[in-house]
């Protein structure tokens, strides 16, 4: 209550753990496709990008830590409610400006209802970072994080995976395996990036998906050793709109 009711503390010279600035909308996306929007009406989830950015660049507040996951707190401006949410990428950031979030809306949830509902160039107020997990600097690096997650804790899986991966040496890094639970397909907006990640970096990156409904079609590829490998899926939702797909490739 104390961050989110100090309007004095807020700040056109950007975020910081303890203080609120505002953001710019720069785009907000359904994913990964705008055919997905036929389905906002009958209460699935739904899964919205939001592309963020300061005015000036986002500064960590302590020291850059690759194994870590950072999340910013946004608030509502009417309501006095504040919730984290992860960047999908942090520290491997092409643009120190901007954040990348996947945001999930709750039919009765207060602050992913109100991130749905806003337009290209609304304001966004926003503290940040926080350090949500840190592998602990005592610790001996292990050799294998694994991480189980579930629904949009996909962005935190996704963020540690580039500021590992994209930030310092792979051949260094432990083994990074990700068990990605998700109850339909329409969950699963991560993928590609997951996948990307997977095929770049064989040795470091498992990936492993799991979800209760079943894609309609899946795309398999034969490779030359006589064996298969999945190439894409596709979810074809109300009147055969394509509702989802991914390429592995
Ligand atoms: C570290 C961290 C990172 C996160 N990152 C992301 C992210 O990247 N993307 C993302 O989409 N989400 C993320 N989340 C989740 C996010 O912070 C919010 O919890 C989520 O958006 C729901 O907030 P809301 O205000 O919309 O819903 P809320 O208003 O909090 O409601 C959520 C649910 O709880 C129920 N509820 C509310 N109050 C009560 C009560 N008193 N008793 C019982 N039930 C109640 C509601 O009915 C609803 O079903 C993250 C959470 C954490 C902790």
């Amino acid at each position: 209550a104390f961050y989110v009711t100090q309007q004095a503390r807020q700040s056109d010279e950007g975020p910081l753990p303890y203080r609120y600035a505002p953001l710019l909308l720069a785009s907000t996306s359904f994913l990964p496709c705008q055919a997905a929007r036929p389905f906002e009406s009958d209460g699935r989830s739904m899964h919205r990008h939001l592309h963020l950015v300061s005015k000036k660049p986002l500064m960590l507040g302590h020291d850059c830590i690759p194994f870590a996951i950072y999340s910013y707190y946004i608030k509502e401006p009417t309501l006095q409610v504040e919730r984290p949410y992860t960047p999908l990428t942090m520290l491997s950031r092409n643009d120190a400006c901007s954040l990348d979030m996947l945001i999930k809306r709750y039919a009765d949830g207060e602050l992913s209802r109100y991130l749905h509902r806003l337009r290209p160039n609304a304001p966004v107020y926003v503290r940040g970072p926080e350090v949500t997990w840190q592998l602990p600097s005592h610790a001996t690096m292990p050799d294998e994080i694994v991480m189980m997650v579930g629904g949009t804790c996909v962005a935190a899986s996704h963020q540690l995976l580039s500021n590992v991966l994209d930030t310092r040496d792979p051949a260094t890094s432990p083994k990074l395996t990700v068990w990605y639970a998700a109850t339909s397909l329409d969950a699963l907006q991560a993928v590609p990036d997951m996948v990307r990640y997977m095929k770049q970096y064989p040795e470091q990156v498992q990936l492993r998906l799991l979800t209760y409904v079943q894609p309609q079609a899946c795309l398999w590829m034969h490779k030359s050793d006589g064996s298969t490998q999945l190439h894409g899926l596709v979810a074809f939702g109300h009147a055969g709109l394509c509702m989802n797909w991914w390429w592995m490739a």
